[in-house]
């Protein structure tokens, strides 16, 4: 299900075929489960409870302080310039406008200041850190980008699905804001562009763990979902 001649077989009967596309769909019903999470319409028709969006926040937050290691990881390992460049920008968002999201929401909500730094870490939470750590560490170049693709396009996916309430709160409109904004969608179409294009130059054993890691990512990003908000 996994490997080079799954692609290959899945790709002869496609007019346009795309490794991403392929990654995206042997990831169902984990993938579709996650973008059409109740949580996220909740959250933009404003009837997620203050509290809710703030403990929702400060889960999310305990994956964003490894995620954005995991960032760095792929500056560093990226094959050129030009790639560090767009990582290195995004990761300039992630710790300036997406932090003071984060900053902002635990004030407004009165998240004590150690909770963000020393919360009660759900397990799936924990399990999100650990493939985010192991990634980063022994990770090479095409399972970090998969790892990325999956957690960006995933929350493009759900902030462009949902129906925003017109009197939403700010930092609940800003957070859709954050993943459905234009230079968003550019940069999920650039991290599709280039895995699509590092996954050719992969032998068969790298080909089957990068898509492996791209399923167990899906499968962790419904997991911290639905453990944040049980169905
Ligand atoms: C769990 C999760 N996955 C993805 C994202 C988007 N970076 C996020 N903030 N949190």
């Amino acid at each position: 299900m996994n490997t080079r001649a799954d692609f290959n077989a899945w790709a002869a009967q496609q007019d346009a075929p795309r490794l991403t596309d392929w990654l995206r769909e042997i990831s169902e019903p984990d993938w579709s489960s996650t973008v059409n999470h109740p949580l996220f319409d909740a959250l933009a028709e404003g009837r997620l409870a203050g509290a809710d969006f703030a403990a929702y926040m400060a889960q999310d937050y305990g994956f964003v302080d490894p995620f954005t290691a995991l960032i760095g990881f792929a500056i560093g390992r990226a094959p050129c310039m030009a790639d560090r460049v767009v990582l290195g920008q995004f990761m300039g968002m992630l710790t300036s406008d997406e932090n003071s999201t984060f900053q902002r929401t635990f004030e407004a909500f009165g998240v004590p200041a150690s909770t963000p730094e020393a919360p009660a870490w759900l397990p799936e939470t924990r399990a999100f850190q650990a493939l985010l750590r192991e990634t980063g560490d022994g990770g090479g170049y095409a399972e970090i980008l998969a790892v990325l693709v999956v957690t960006e396009w995933v929350y493009l996916e759900w902030a462009l699905r949902v129906t925003r309430a017109g009197d939403l709160h700010p930092l609940m409109g800003e957070w859709i804001d954050l993943h459905d904004n234009p230079a968003f969608q550019e940069f999920v179409a650039w991290l599709r562009r280039r895995l699509d294009e590092e996954a050719e130059a992969l032998d068969d054993a790298a080909f089957a763990r990068m898509a492996e890691c791209f399923r167990e990512t899906v499968a962790r990003e419904r997991a911290f979902h639905d453990a944040v908000m049980p169905r």
